[in-house]
């Protein structure tokens, strides 16, 4: 059996999106691996569903695999891609699409400029809908990842994510050997994505992010949305923020507690293929 499916990119974190209304898709774990492999499959970060809804209000349900092959809650960039693909496929006309994930439901906005505006939900802090393994909420939590001693701030965006300050040269910062062990810090039950921020400036942040199931991606939706709204419950960022990263820019927008992350950035398609399954 050929599957159709479509390769798109947000800021270089890329995608294979598969349309699972128009094609009947059952795809396991090892699979999924296959797919996202980049030198025996087709490459990416993430392998992205687009599902009949499931939930009240909702036009489409987006599924989200990591390159692992581990299901996982929320996707920002993907989430743009989404928004571009079905409108592309003619799958949705309007410019405001509300989809159903597994963190729950989020509003796509395709604007006129071409980027897409996702209104990703509020940040969550209390430890248990991280999840994180801490008996009160507090501003950092203390890590024991190897032999340093971290603090770290802890935030859901309907995925668990793990903030840390940055000060000398983030090109230099030890991404590939601390990302991974916070990621599987105990502290995480269900381990992390792992940001490492430096400020610029109350409006300008630059991001790495150690992805949850990939390792370090040249851009992430949620981590990005994580660092600015931790980096403001710090009293050091606005409420309008430019979020780079190595694959390029984001602009996030936070008017704080009890409000909405509003993530705008690019989303673009690169290819479609068949592959047999
Ligand atoms: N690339 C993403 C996040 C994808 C999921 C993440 N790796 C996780 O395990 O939670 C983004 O743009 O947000």
């Amino acid at each position: 059996m050929r599957m159709r499916f479509t390769k798109m990119q947000g800021l270089g974190n890329d995608f294979v999106v598969i349309d699972a209304i128009r094609q009947r898709i059952e795809l396991d774990a090892e699979q999924i691996r296959q797919l996202a492999d980049r030198h025996f499959g087709i490459g990416c970060d993430q392998v992205l569903l687009v599902e009949p809804p499931r939930l009240p209000e909702t036009a489409f349900h987006y599924r989200i695999f990591n390159a692992d092959g581990t299901e996982v809650e929320q996707c920002g960039n993907g989430a743009r891609c989404f928004a571009r693909y079905v409108r592309d496929e003619g799958l949705a006309e309007a410019d405001l699409i509300r989809v159903g994930t597994a963190a729950g439901a989020i509003s796509l906005q395709l604007r006129a400029d071409g980027q897409v505006s996702v209104d990703m939900g509020v940040p969550r802090f209390a430890p248990a809908e991280i999840p994180l393994l801490a008996r009160s909420r507090a501003p950092a939590y203390d890590l024991g990842a190897g032999c340093r001693a971290l603090r770290i701030g802890a935030v859901s965006m309907g995925n668990p994510h793990a903030v840390l300050s940055v000060s000398d040269d983030l090109e230099q910062a030890p991404v590939a050997e601390l990302g991974p062990r916070i990621e599987r810090d105990p502290l995480f039950p269900r381990g992390a994505n792992v940001g490492f921020m430096q400020r610029q400036h109350a409006a300008a942040i630059r991001l790495r992010v150690w992805e949850r199931g990939v390792g370090e991606t040249l851009a992430c939706g949620t981590g990005a949305c994580a660092a600015m709204v931790i980096g403001r419950l710090w009293g050091e960022l606005e409420e309008r923020v430019e979020v780079s990263l190595p694959g390029g820019t984001l602009l996030i927008e936070w008017p704080g507690e009890g409000s909405p992350v509003t993530m705008t950035g690019p989303a673009t398609r690169v290819f479609d293929g068949e592959i047999d399954r």
